[in-house]
């Protein structure tokens, strides 16, 4: 097989980019662009490119892998990049022939004709004869690409077909192809087949590589390849990464070059980048729109019809249109124009359209709408109708109901209808309210998608205000969710509480958070499990606002993580922090001290129970408690596992004169009878201001009750509460204590 004639052939066909198509694939692949798109899959070795996964499955000797991935994930290019490498004989060193066929390509073929007919017809390279009879005779090392599975539209299912064993039959493309993939004709050859995901896939067995497309690496290299300076690159990807990161189909380096695209225009011309996913296409449809260059009415009339084909394309099976029904739509004298937004598959007369985006296809939709109602039932009926198809329907809805987000289009397709958005706004608040009341964390959530896509910050007020929702539902929030969320709080401005209690917090959910922890009185992310990069930043944003307490108990922080935070937190002005059962020792005291001992400490109540931290770190938050700034008031040690050993340098802080020291809980611990006696010592001390000491299951005894009447019976004895249950005081050991208690003036309240 000549490989060098695949080659130019590949790379010589020049077909141009497109806003909505991005770079086509051979150019990106002659041109040095290509990226190794990464799989869904992560294996031993991390994420493994596409190239890498299915080069591992062919090596393996498996004969049928099917590469799957949703709309623009890569997979005709990795496809084409594979043919050219093996042409190039970088790879598939064990595959003589590679043939390459789209399937709706073998589909149309017309009429019957043999296999030998079919292997000369690879359309990327003219077969001579000698090779075909090499195909022939040697299958197990040829290898069939096959794209585009999803736009066939006959059933591989081996059962309804009579599949053909002979390969000089004359059949039909679509019969020579199942007896191939079944088979039948021969055995042995291999295949690569990409689809997005079809009922046909189950048919095919063998390997499955799923195509994730480009995660935030791969998006860094391909924005830094897309732009020539490097700083527009970066604003670019900044940009890019805080307003679309988190949407799934950013994956798509179909969806990476439209947006590139549009950036370039927008900061060549000095505009200002989109906040939203409805900004932006407004963006693009504008674009597209400007450049076909017609009037004012044809533009409406091509968006209302464009809605027409969305509409029908989202309720046919394989999101497509036929062209006569598409002639019907309304699109005569506008069929150049509409070739920006609708690709067409198969021959000129029975050809197919379907939408180059399926975020566009939504986006018209949306706006058709908005142009004339007279064709949609009304906002609920247009959402029922499309539901499971259309996925953003209601967002570009709610983010084109609001005049500032649409205006830049109405000079373009004319102005909107106003009974449209009356109507969708009084629908919008009534939903709201009705999915806020319950408790569907998902209603909830699609809520304040929509009120980020609307950005009216008055609306979020109106839709979420005190004391209709006193309190904003956060569970399980996805990172879109997290910006929803976020951009709801920061409307609504400081709040007491954000609850994030049993989540998976990843540097990327506390970045998006940010300004929402920043804003919030009480930050509760107990039960949560942290990623190590997490910490730092969640740290600045509760440094930054005005976050009084927060509570990090059962995460298993540990203490690498502790010494993080502490180091993020000197400066705050958190009064209360819980760090139960965060699995740290006495390893990260030394950070506690130094946050304790800051200079604008204002640390009142620190809960460090259940940790293993032991006398040693005892020691040290004692240290902390006799520096004049550090203003700790109440620290609960339950199960910290102390002795006796750390009671003489509590006692000393005690003394001190400067610890703030109000209350006390060691629960749990065991302190034991020498314990108490170094303790009693500093509660007769004239500068001890403690008040309440809870020494609950401390392996106590009646021989540490003398020491304790002793204190009670001291005119400096400063107590209120005393707990001394689950020890083993015995009668006389009891009979001492209400000698004590007897002291007129003696200041306990409470005894346990
Ligand atoms: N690995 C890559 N490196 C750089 N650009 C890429 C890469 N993969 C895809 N692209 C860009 O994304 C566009 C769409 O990719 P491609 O056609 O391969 O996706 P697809 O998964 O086959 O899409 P569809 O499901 O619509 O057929 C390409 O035309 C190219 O501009």
């Amino acid at each position: 097989m000549d490989k060098a004639a695949v080659l130019s052939h590949i790379l010589r066909s020049k077909v141009r980019a497109t806003c909505l198509g991005g770079e086509p694939p051979t150019s990106v692949i002659d041109s040095n662009k290509y990226i190794p798109a990464v799989t869904a899959v992560a294996g031993d070795d991390g994420v493994p490119s596409v190239d890498h996964a299915i080069h591992r499955a062919l090596s393996d000797g498996v004969r049928t892998v099917v590469l799957t991935g949703p709309e623009g994930s890569g997979k005709t290019t990795a496809l084409l990049r594979l043919v050219v490498d093996w042409a190039k004989g970088e790879r598939l060193h064990d595959f003589s022939s590679v043939l390459h066929f789209r399937f709706e390509e073998i589909d149309s073929l017309d009429g019957e004709l043999s296999l030998e007919a079919l292997i000369r017809r690879g359309h990327l390279q003219p077969q001579p004869p000698a090779s075909v009879s090499r195909v022939l005779e040697k299958p197990d090392a040829v290898l069939f690409v096959l794209d585009g599975l999803d736009e066939y539209r006959r059933s591989l299912d081996p059962s309804v077909h009579a599949l053909c064993s002979d390969p000089s039959q004359l059949a039909s493309g679509a019969h020579l192809l199942i007896s191939l993939l079944h088979g039948a004709l021969l055995r042995g050859v291999a295949f690569l087949v990409a689809t997005r995901p079809t009922r046909n896939e189950r048919f095919l067995v063998g390997a499955r590589v799923e195509v994730s497309g480009f995660l935030k690496p791969q998006r860094e290299a391909f924005v830094s390849g897309f732009f020539t300076d490097p700083s527009t690159a970066n604003k670019a990807l900044v940009h890019m990464e805080r307003t679309l990161g988190f949407y799934d189909f950013c994956t798509s380096p179909r969806f990476c070059w439209t947006v590139c695209f549009m950036y370039e225009s927008l900061i060549g011309s000095g505009a200002t980048l989109p906040e939203t996913l409805t900004q932006l296409f407004v963006e693009i449809l504008a674009h597209l729109i400007q450049t076909s260059s017609l009037t004012q009415d044809c533009n409406r009339k091509l968006v209302l019809a464009l809605g027409r084909v969305a509409s029908h394309c989202f309720l046919d099976p394989y999101s497509s249109c036929a062209k006569e029904l598409i002639d019907g739509f309304g699109f005569k004298q506008f069929f150049t124009a509409a070739d920006a937004f609708l690709q067409a598959e198969g021959e000129l007369e029975s050809c197919t359209f379907s939408f180059r985006s399926q975020l566009m296809q939504e986006f018209v939709l949306a706006l058709a709408f908005f142009l004339d109602g007279s064709e949609y039932e009304g906002v609920e009926k247009l959402l029922d109708k499309h539901r499971g198809a259309a996925k953003f329907l209601d967002f570009f809805l709610a983010g084109l109901s609001e005049p500032d987000q649409h205006g830049s289009l109405e000079p373009l397709v004319g102005g909107f209808a106003p009974e449209q958005t009356q109507e969708f706004s009084s629908w919008f608040k009534s939903s709201s309210e009705g999915r806020l009341k319950g408790y569907d964390k998902n209603e909830h959530y699609r809520c304040f998608h929509l009120l980020h896509q609307a950005q009216n910050q008055s609306l979020v007020r109106e839709v979420l205000a005190p004391p209709a929702h006193p309190c904003i539902y956060h569970r399980n929030p996805v990172l879109p969710d997290c910006v929803a969320l976020n951009y709801v709080i920061t409307c609504l401005g400081e709040r007491d509480k954000l609850s994030l209690c049993g989540e998976s917090i990843s540097k990327e959910t506390v970045e998006v958070l940010s300004p929402a922890v920043s804003l919030s009185r009480t930050v509760d992310l107990s039960n949560s499990s942290f990623q190590a990069e997490a910490v730092s930043p969640l740290a600045s944003a509760v440094r930054a606002g005005v976050t009084r307490e927060l509570d990090l108990s059962s995460t298993r922080l540990g203490d690498e993580k502790l010494k993080r935070l502490c180091a993020g937190l000197k400066d705050s002005k958190l009064h209360r922090l819980n760090l139960k059962a965060c699995g740290v020792t006495a390893a990260c005291c030394d950070d506690l001290l130094s946050v304790l001992t800051s200079q604008t400490s204002q640390l009142q109540v620190l809960e460090i129970s259940f940790n293993q931290v032991g006398d040693g770190g005892f020691t040290k938050l004692c240290e902390a408690m006799q520096s004049p700034l550090c203003g700790l008031q109440e620290l609960r040690m339950q199960r910290c596992d102390l002795t006796a050993a750390s009671v003489e340098g509590f006692a000393a802080a005690l003394c001190s004169g400067r610890s703030q020291l109000r209350k006390v809980n060691l629960t749990d611990n065991a302190i034991g009878d020498g314990g108490v006696e170094a303790l009693c010592k500093a509660l007769q001390h004239p500068l001890c201001k403690l008040k309440s000491l809870i020494l609950f299951g401390n392996e106590l005894t009646g021989a540490c009750c003398s020491h304790l009447k002793e204190a009670l019976m001291s005119e400096h004895f400063s107590l209120s509460e005393l707990d001394l249950s689950v020890n083993d005081l015995g009668q006389e050991g009891a009979l001492m204590l209400c000698q004590g208690l007897s002291r007129p003036g003696c200041p306990i309240e409470t005894l346990k």
